[in-house]
């Protein structure tokens, strides 16, 4: 294997699952040859977290990056930082600890974007706590693009072993998507997700499907015109630029076995059109990846789960799935120098 940095792993919400899952997937990274992570978080979160689950995990708190490597085999390395402004409570999520979450991914974008990091590997946010504390994007997908600097247009995809997807309008009401469906929209992310398909994921020439809007895409107009006065021509002009597109598809019929067959990622007009058929598919195997950042990101594909955090209940399989999907995405780029 290559020796890639050490990815940097935030914390998320802190009275979600996120610390029980951080104890968790360093007690498999023998079972499951996981690259070295280390995770930023105040010391306190993790020992409450070890104490509530009765997880005997050694934890030792580093203060560089790059200390990770030496300690991960036989500790969990902490990047410590500030404590919240109040004690976290498992299982309710609160706008006092924002500071906790948002430090903690700001802290590992820079060390991401400064080559310390090799990837940012997120915890789940609960975004509602965090809009109370004055947080103003709607997710990590648009504060991570924030952070990366001006001009950055990021893309978010699910992805397990059966589907990739891409929502083409992310956290915003349906009645918004109409509005926000552009035909440069369209067009942005398909060149963002073929570009990434082959520098991260060996797909040489990637094959999207783009859905429609409306029922049958539209029913040749009769049933929404969407499809053909914004989706057909940002579909011609990206298959006019060589890309391999096609769409816009009923959306009903293209996610069954067979039809997954035709292309290596689905592209969606709103949320749940994309993220639906993923994690019913493979909810526990699902990576959340954001493309189009100058740096790797990735993230399970589940939330906070406030209903089962301090139950030791969680599964870890998500967050495995991310931080294997990101050592192998840092591997690549090390060996290709992409
Ligand atoms: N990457 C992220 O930061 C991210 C992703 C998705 C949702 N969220 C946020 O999480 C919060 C809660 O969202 P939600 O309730 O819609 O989805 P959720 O994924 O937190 O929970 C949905 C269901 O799946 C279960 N579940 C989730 N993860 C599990 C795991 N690892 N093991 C076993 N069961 C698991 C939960 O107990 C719940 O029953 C919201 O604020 C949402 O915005 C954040
Ligand atoms: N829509 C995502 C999902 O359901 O998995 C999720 O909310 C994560 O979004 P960010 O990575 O932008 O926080």
């Amino acid at each position: 294997m290559t020796k890639i940095a050490p990815i940097a792993l935030t914390i998320g919400e802190p009275g979600g699952i996120g610390p029980e899952l951080s104890l968790k997937v360093w007690l498999r990274r023998h079972d499951d040859g996981l690259a070295p992570f280390c995770v930023l978080a105040p010391l306190g979160i993790l020992e409450n977290a070890c104490r509530e689950h009765g997880k005997n995990v050694p934890l030792k708190v580093i203060s560089d990056i790059a200390e990770t490597a030496s300690v991960f085999d036989h500790a969990l390395p902490v990047l410590a930082i500030a404590d919240a402004e109040s004690p976290v409570v498992t299982g309710i999520a609160s706008a006092s600890t924002a500071n906790v979450v948002i430090e903690s991914i700001t802290k590992a974008v820079d060390l991401a974007r400064n080559g310390a990091a090799s990837a940012v590997v997120t915890n789940p946010i609960q975004k509602s706590a965090l809009y109370a504390a004055g947080f103003k994007h709607p997710g990590h997908t648009e504060f991570l693009a924030e952070l990366a600097g001006p001009g950055t247009i990021p893309v978010m995809m699910l992805a397990n072993s059966k589907l990739r997807v891409v929502p083409l309008t992310i956290h915003i009401a349906l009645s918004d998507v109409m509005n926000s469906l552009t035909p440069e929209l369209i067009i942005e992310q398909c060149e963002i997700t073929a570009a990434a398909l082959q520098r991260d994921f060996g797909i040489a020439n990637p094959r999207l499907a783009v859905a429609g809007l409306n029922p049958h895409a539209g029913e040749d107009g009769t049933m929404g015109t969407e499809e053909q006065t914004i989706m057909a021509p940002a579909i011609a002009t990206l298959r006019a630029k060589g890309l391999d597109v096609i769409g816009p598809m009923p959306a009903d019929t293209m996610f069954h076995e067979e039809a997954r067959t035709n292309y290596d990622v689905a592209l969606c007009p709103y949320h749940d059109q994309a993220l639906i058929p993923v994690k019913t598919l493979d909810f526990h195997g699902g990576v959340n990846v954001t493309l189009g950042l100058p740096f790797i990101r990735t993230s399970p594909d589940h939330g906070t789960a406030l209903n089962i955090a301090g139950q030791g209940i969680a599964r870890p399989d998500s967050l495995i799935a991310a931080l294997k999907m990101a050592a192998e995405m840092a591997e690549k780029r090390l060996l290709t120098g992409a």
